[in-house]
């Protein structure tokens, strides 16, 4: 395909000999024809297209089963956790304890916040304590401990920025990238969903802020490599050994330390399996990729059968398909809050690696239900139309961590480019759905 840098040659990488984008013929948007994406097959600029059949569609009811109004209203039956858990704000309470305990049923904080920096803040320059390596998951995570009992996840970095998802690597045995955890967290944010726990970058130095805080099980695993840097390699199912170790650079090392979620008694969260899993299997596939009705089985399912959470799902898919992220396996929500809350956006750190692809896969929950929440629609047309597109949104605010530039360029242009691949997706949808049609087997039924 023209214009497009292909096989682009990244400076600085390590791993430069990486031959990423050599496989599957270099075509650009995965599926062949379902979706006329925005112009990447011709060099002469098309006009660009304002959706106003969307903008229309937003201002009418006539679209309801495919636009749906249901942004929850946070005024109105949500309490936080601090009043179901009976917990009061203690004088001493540290920043991230506040922000915890202001959780609320639909959302993880408000659009007015005014925590969400200070916790940033404490991640980013708090003395680290004690380190620790978190059991389970399958790549490697650190728990990294500050006074007053804060905590942060941290996933170090693997590789530079402009390293791409190996070209034959599956989506579960791609390696995690810190920085997208980072870019994830500031997208959430910017499309207002605000599902993602506050994550920022940090440069340790691995000698004096992990190798000499680290527990005993994790100081097993640190050695000398041959030039000479500290390197450690923990204990997990996927790359923990000697080859895949994390070295200090010589003695810096990168990473995301995301907010620690509450873990108060009580505010345990429930895992649900995502209807739209992939499988997990170099040779299978997953129902949804064979069955073209699979939407209807799951819009009959609790607790898809009702309120908020199948839209959530849409949500979830649009935000997913933005960044590129395959890895959507399960989703946790508040147990405490039953099932009318927000799924949590959690583990996002196998976004972000193939900035020339865009996966339409991951956008099957949209595009086989046909249905998008009214305020992510406006949102998106928002960006697509200006003054300022996502990238431009996104950048600005990412360009406040401590490791900015967070995302490699392409990433960014990426964005663009996908949110107008949803906007057609959502056009194609609405014209193959034309209202009265979608209850067709019920009203059979009844009549
Ligand atoms: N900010 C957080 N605070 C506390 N716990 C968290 C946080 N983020 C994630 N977790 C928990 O840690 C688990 C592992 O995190 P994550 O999914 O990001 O890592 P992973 O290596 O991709 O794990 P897996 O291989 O299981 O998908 C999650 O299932 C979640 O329950
Ligand atoms: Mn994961």
């Amino acid at each position: 395909m023209a214009g497009l840098p292909r096989g682009h040659n990244s400076s600085g990488s390590k791993e430069a000999s990486t031959p990423a984008q050599t496989s599957g013929g270099g075509t650009t948007s995965g599926q062949e024809g379902v979706i006329a994406g925005p112009s990447q097959s011709t060099r002469k600029p098309k006009p660009h297209d304002r959706y106003l059949d969307l903008q229309k569609l937003l201002l009418s009811d006539e679209y309801m089963h495919v636009i749906v109004d249901n942004e929850p209203d946070v005024t109105v039956n949500n309490p936080t956790l601090g009043e179901l858990l009976h917990r009061q704000v203690g004088a001493n309470a540290s920043n991230l304890e506040r922000f915890q305990l202001r959780i609320t049923k639909k959302e993880l904080y408000s659009e007015k916040d005014t925590l969400v920096d200070a916790v940033l803040r404490d991640m980013i320059t708090l003395p680290i304590q004690h380190v620790v390596q978190k059991e389970g998951g399958t790549q490697l995570k650190l728990i990294i401990e500050y006074p007053n009992d804060v905590k942060a996840l941290m996933k170090p970095m693997r590789f530079p920025r402009d390293q791409q998802t190996l070209p034959n690597h599956f989506y579960f045995t791609d390696y995690e990238r810190h920085n997208a955890e980072i870019a994830a967290f500031h997208l959430d944010r910017v499309l207002g969903f605000r599902r993602a726990m506050p994550v920022a970058g940090r440069t340790l130095n691995i000698t004096t802020e992990i190798y000499q805080l680290a527990d005993e099980n994790l100081l097993k695993t640190f050695f000398v490599s041959p030039s000479l840097n500290l390197c450690f390699h923990g204990k997990c199912s996927y790359y923990c050994d000697t080859s895949h170790a994390i070295c200090g650079n010589p003695d810096m090392l990168e990473g995301s330390f995301a907010a620690f979620l509450p873990s108060f008694e009580t505010s345990n969260r429930k895992l649900w399996r995502h209807p739209w899993r992939r499988s997990y299997h170099k040779r299978k596939k997953a129902q949804w990729e064979t069955d073209a009705n699979y939407c209807a089985l799951v819009r009959d399912l609790p607790p898809y059968d009702e309120g908020r959470r199948l839209l959530d799902l849409m949500d979830m898919a649009v935000f997913d398909f933005l960044t590129g992220n395959m890895d959507r396996h399960h989703y946790e929500t508040f147990k405490i809050y039953g099932n009318e809350t927000f799924p949590l956006h959690l583990d996002h750190g196998r976004g972000f690696g193939r900035p020339y692809h865009d996966e339409l896969s991951i956008l099957a929950p949209v595009l086989q239900c046909c249905l998008i929440r009214k305020t992510t629609l406006t949102k998106l047309l928002e960006f697509h139309n200006g003054p300022k597109p996502l990238s431009q949104v996104l950048s600005e605010s990412l360009s406040v961590d401590p490791i900015s530039p967070v995302l490699w360029q392409p990433h960014l242009d990426a964005l663009d480019r996908r949110v107008g691949v949803i906007l057609q997706s959502i056009r194609d949808c609405i014209k193959r759905n034309p209202p009265g049609e979608l209850d067709g087997s019920d009203a059979d039924v009844s009549s």
